[in-house]
């Protein structure tokens, strides 16, 4: 099945030329197609793209909600953390991951890597067998508390990485938003690993190692990204990875505050499945085909809540 146009209009799904081999699915799309051309001809696109954020900005976000919104880092870590370990199981259910869950938690030495901590922590709960390599261990009690806790819970530690290839996923929180290129020493056998490895890897934030503002085309290109609170300009490369808004605390006013303009997360949702934009601003194929997917399964042609309109 091939689709070559999608505009998304008004709430709406359309798809003004679908070409498929199958007959009832170009029968059931045909009213739709000539809905959208009807309704293209009289009315303007609106657009709203997702909001992307500077190293800078992602920075003051943090430092706005401490000082203005009374959070504690403890707070926004244990929220970024579960939202970050539903989104995984969301995009991969343990019972379909071959060694039923087996995942290598890589953790650096600032938040994103307490993320990590906290994300390792709720897939043990949530029934996956977690792993956490963890080279440089920072003393404070933030992060002395989040180890105790996962040995509390049985989550192994290991300072081996070559038999990466024996788990289902793997979570870089390595670097987040604060990382400066060029990779000091202690990081790059990680580095390389989360580079070269076949198995799927989730960054937490940001793919580590990029360039938080300008990305890095011979970069990490995780398989799924989960940006907190908004996704960081590098992930504009990122067309083929599957991308999920994650830390759901952002109050209103920050969101205007920095002119924001997020998806809605879904009920009690922590986390929202939404698609990051090719250079050109549009969907990236794959995101098309899972919102054709969608609608053709539940007949429903609106967009699924998270998902914004694009222009044309
Ligand atoms: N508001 C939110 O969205 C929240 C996000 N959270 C998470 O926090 C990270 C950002 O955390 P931060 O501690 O500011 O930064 P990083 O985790 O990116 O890493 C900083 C540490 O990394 C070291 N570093 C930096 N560059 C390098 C390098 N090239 N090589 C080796 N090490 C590097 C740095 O060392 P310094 O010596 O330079 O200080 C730090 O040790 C964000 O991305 C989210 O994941 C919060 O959890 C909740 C709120
Ligand atoms: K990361």
């Amino acid at each position: 099945m091939k689709l070559s146009q999608l505009t998304l209009y008004s709430g709406r799904l359309l798809f003004s030329s679908l070409h498929t081999g199958g007959r009832r699915c170009v029968a059931s799309v045909r009213s739709q197609s000539r809905f959208a051309k009807d309704k293209m001809a009289s009315a303007k696109s609106s657009i709203l793209p997702i909001s992307y954020l500077s190293q800078v900005e992602a920075q003051n976000v943090d430092i706005d909600l401490m000082n203005e919104f009374g959070y504690e880092m403890s707070q926004l870590m244990e929220l970024a953390g579960l939202s970050c370990a539903v989104a995984v199981t969301q995009q991969y259910p343990r019972d379909n991951l071959t060694n039923k869950g087996k995942v290598l938690v890589c953790c650096g030495p600032g938040n994103n890597g307490g993320d990590g901590l906290v994300c390792a922590r709720h897939l043990k709960l949530f029934g996956y067998s977690p792993c956490i390599y963890y080279p440089k261990r920072t003393d404070k009690p933030l992060y002395n508390g989040l180890v105790k806790q996962c040995t509390s819970f049985g989550v192994s530690f290991t300072t081996d990485l070559t038999q990466y290839s024996d788990y289902d996923l793997i979570i870089d929180a390595v670097f987040g938003f604060s990382f400066k290129p060029p990779t000091r020493e202690l990081f790059i056998p990680v580095m390389d690993m989360l580079r070269e490895t076949k198995v799927p890897v989730v960054s937490i934030d940001v793919p580590s190692g990029v360039d938080v503002d300008n990305g890095d085309a011979e970069g990490l290109q995780p398989d799924m990204l989960i940006s907190l609170t908004a996704p960081k300009f590098c992930s504009k490369l990122l067309t083929k990875t599957h991308h999920y808004l994650g830390g759901r605390f952002l109050p209103q006013p920050l969101i205007d505050k920095y002119k924001l303009t997020l998806p809605e997360y879904p009920g009690t949702s922590l986390c929202v499945n939404y698609p990051l934009l090719d250079k050109l601003g549009r969907l990236p194929n794959y995101q098309v085909f899972l919102l054709q997917q969608y609608s053709l399964l539940t007949k429903e042609w609106e967009i699924p809540r998270g998902f914004h309109q694009l222009s044309n």
